[in-house]
């Protein structure tokens, strides 16, 4: 009865930044659960080692979450062939790290164009859709940077940090607007994972996250595909506008 309850068999769902990281994870998840599963990154040679997880049954879809009209032609290739579209995961990112006092001011915009107005432009997409059937769930990949200051060894990267915290106020926003047309919005707040996204900064911030993370270690592969599924499915149907961290105990200190 409960486990029923994270299947996902059928369903349509487009995760963002799926091609590899955490949004490859979050896509593997899905599928597991039996959903069909579309990709989207911003370039076809990308899709090389999703395709061998993720296998041909998939959609491998180019796009920049930046363009609205492709997200809306996306959207629509997706239901011509995967069927309503169920499941948002918002995954796509972009980190960029300096000093705060030096930080080109470009990097800091670029930086919310993507991972800030990125998610609310796939969103809304979705949301038009998810809207007409009365049902749909969105989960956003913040970051536990969205939630806590952070010391320069561990993430210098402030239009990082803004980026998530917007996303944080958007995700509660999204779901207080869009929560009487059936559609849950819900954010993860990862602690650090290894992916191509920390591979520079993890060996400079692993010594600090292991003293000081209440779990001691950071994040591992296959430790955030559970909680995607929980917020993608039935599960948390009851469950709207909440941030869940997944980070060692990160923001519990
Ligand atoms: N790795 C971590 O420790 C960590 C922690 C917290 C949050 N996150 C977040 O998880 C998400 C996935 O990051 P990751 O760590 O797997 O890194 P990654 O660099 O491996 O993945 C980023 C993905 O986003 C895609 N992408 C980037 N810009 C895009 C754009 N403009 N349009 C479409 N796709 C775009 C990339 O192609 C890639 O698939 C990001 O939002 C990131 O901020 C990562
Ligand atoms: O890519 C990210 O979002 C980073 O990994 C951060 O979330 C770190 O986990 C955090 O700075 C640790 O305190």
């Amino acid at each position: 009865m409960f486990l029923e309850k994270f299947r996902l068999d059928g369903k349509a769902a487009l995760v963002t930044g799926g091609s590899r990281g955490l949004g490859l994870e979050a896509a593997l998840a899905l599928k597991e659960a039996g959903a069909k599963v579309a990709v989207v990154a911003r370039r076809a040679s990308f899709f090389e080692e999703a395709r061998k997880a993720l296998g041909e049954d998939a959609l491998y879809l180019e796009g920049d979450v930046r363009d609205e009209a492709r997200l809306e032609a996306i959207a629509q290739e997706v239901e011509e062939k995967l069927g309503p579209l169920t499941v948002l995961v918002n995954a796509a990112g972009v980190s960029w790290g300096a000093p705060s006092l030096e930080m080109p001011v470009e990097k800091v915009r670029e930086v919310l164009e993507v991972n800030l107005v990125g998610a609310f432009l796939a969103s809304r997409v979705a949301a038009r859709r998810m809207k007409e059937r009365g049902y749909g769930k969105i989960v956003h990949i913040a970051s536990v940077a969205g939630l806590k200051g952070e010391y320069p060894e561990v993430l210098d990267a402030v239009g990082y940090s803004a980026s998530k915290g917007g996303l944080i106020a958007l995700t509660r926003d999204l779901a207080v607007k869009w929560g009487r047309w059936g559609i849950r919005v819900n954010a993860l707040a990862p602690g650090f994972f290894p992916t191509r996204m920390t591979e520079k900064v993890l060996p400079r911030a692993e010594a600090f996250l292991k003293a000081t993370l209440p779990l001691g270690r950071p994040g591992a592969p296959g430790e955030l595909g559970g909680a995607v599924l929980f917020l993608a499915s039935p599960a948390s149907d009851y469950v709207t506008g909440a941030v869940l961290p997944v980070d060692g105990g990160a923001t519990a200190l």
